[in-house]
């Protein structure tokens, strides 16, 4: 019990850190700004300098410094765009004088062009700072933890005429990877349109906007009146849809619950587990397969890639695929690592399906739900009567570039 206690502890502890790591990024960039006088020391080094500025020490190579000069020869600030060409750099450059002038770092390079850098610049983009903060800050949860932060639903009113509505919706749809929204028309029609306020919607091989019910119409278990695992979607795409869209818009019978689980707390708890379990899923690619064959429709879809997927130079987590149902052969893993990657394959499983992690939602008219696709499993109870589910896809490119528009660390 008391290991019990102290292992949650420590998993709270890990899980928000996410989070404390944006703050204080924030607090960072505050006081570089409020303090733009002060002075900022450097060291010439052999291939780059050493640059001491309100904090850590931060190190920068002298090709990328030339590679991200901003002056207007190298750089189209109206694009945002390259234009040095960066093959053209002497990649033994070495600037012939350095200096720092009112908060800038200032090159000169040989043949006479100079660069000018601001410190806030160089610190916002520096290696060091990077390393140290979360590409996207979030909270894992479980039941318990979903639940105790009451977090409102969206209102279609609000939402479909105040863009600040759908920026405290995205803020809560980037932490937890679920959001709602409330009294949405029961149509498809207004399913897209609260879509289209976020993002564009990714047509696939089940429509653009979808309809379905348990009419066997595709090959898929999904068109059933079965239960469904906890899953997520496309796993057989190189690029799963980041996500999904549900609403139901009509349910005349009994079951049909919804199940979200949320695969990074579960993730995370078998890397505090046993990382080498952690280790193995995050770089065993495996395939996914989805085939079906009928008068109507002709697929065959093949996607590879690990169950886990993290960023490589912080080890955060992006991406996890996880889809027993369309899984397919497993002859990507070498001999003596097929055993144990099952047994890592179970003890995620088991964490998954603890039902403190599971989250039971039952979907009405009028309740649309977005899932983070790459992160948060779902499944859903078998039902009886006619069960009527619309939603769509959505690349996670566009939502995370809306979110970035409002602002939003994504
Ligand atoms: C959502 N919709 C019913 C349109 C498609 C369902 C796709 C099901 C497939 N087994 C997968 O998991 O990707
Ligand atoms: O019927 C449901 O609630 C969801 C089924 C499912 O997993 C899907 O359509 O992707
Ligand atoms: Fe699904």
């Amino acid at each position: 019990m008391l290991t019990k206690l102290l292992h949650n502890a420590l998993k709270q502890a890990q899980l928000l850190s996410g989070v404390r790591n944006t703050l204080s990024l924030w607090s960072h960039k505050t006081s570089v700004r409020a303090c733009a006088a002060r002075s900022a020391t450097f060291q010439s080094l052999e291939d780059g300098l050493e640059l001491n500025y309100g904090g850590a020490p931060m190190r920068f190579n002298y090709v990328w410094l030339r590679d991200h000069c901003r002056s207007a020869s190298s750089y189209n600030s109206s694009t945002n765009q390259r234009n040095l060409d960066t093959a053209s750099i002497d990649l033994t450059i070495r600037p012939d004088i350095t200096t720092v002038e009112d908060g800038h770092l200032i090159l000169t390079w040989p043949g006479g062009h100079v660069s000018k850098y601001s410190l806030s610049w160089l610190a916002e983009n520096s290696y060091e700072g990077k390393k140290q903060s979360t590409i996207q800050p979030r909270i894992f949860w479980n039941s318990d933890i979903y639940k105790n932060a009451n977090i409102p639903s969206a209102k279609w009113d609000t939402f479909m005429s105040c863009d600040d509505e759908v920026k405290k919706f995205l803020q809560n749809y980037l932490l937890y990877g679920i959001a709602f929204v409330d009294d949405v028309p029961a149509t498809v029609e207004a399913t897209e349109a609260v879509t289209q306020r976020v993002s564009l919607i990714r047509e696939t091989t089940y429509g653009r906007m979808w309809c379905f019910t348990s009419d066997l119409s595709r090959g898929d278990t999904a068109y059933s009146q079965l239960g469904l695992d906890r899953h997520t979607d496309t796993s057989y795409f190189h690029e799963p849809c980041g996500i999904q869209v549900f609403h139901c818009l009509k349910h005349e019978g009994t079951g049909g619950r919804n199940l979200l689980v949320d695969g990074f707390y579960a993730a995370e708890t078998v890397r505090q587990q046993s990382p080498e379990n952690f280790e193995l899923l995050a770089r065993s690619p495996i395939r996914h397969e989805y085939i079906e064959s009928s008068d109507n429709h002709q697929n065959h879809m093949t996607g590879f890639g690990p169950l886990i997927n993290v960023y490589p130079w912080n080890n955060e987590m992006y991406l996890i695929r996880y889809n027993n149902y369309d899984r397919s052969v497993i002859n990507t893993i070498p001999h003596d690592l097929v055993q144990p990657w099952y047994v890592a394959h179970r003890e995620l499983t088991k964490e998954l399906r603890r039902p403190e992690n599971e989250l039971w939602v039952k979907l009405t008219p009028g309740k649309v739900i977005f899932i983070d696709n790459w992160r948060v499993m779902h499944g859903r109870e078998s039902f009886t009567g006619l069960r009527q589910l619309c939603g769509c896809y959505l690349t996670r490119d566009d939502v995370l570039s809306s979110a970035r528009c409002f602002g939003l660390h994504a």
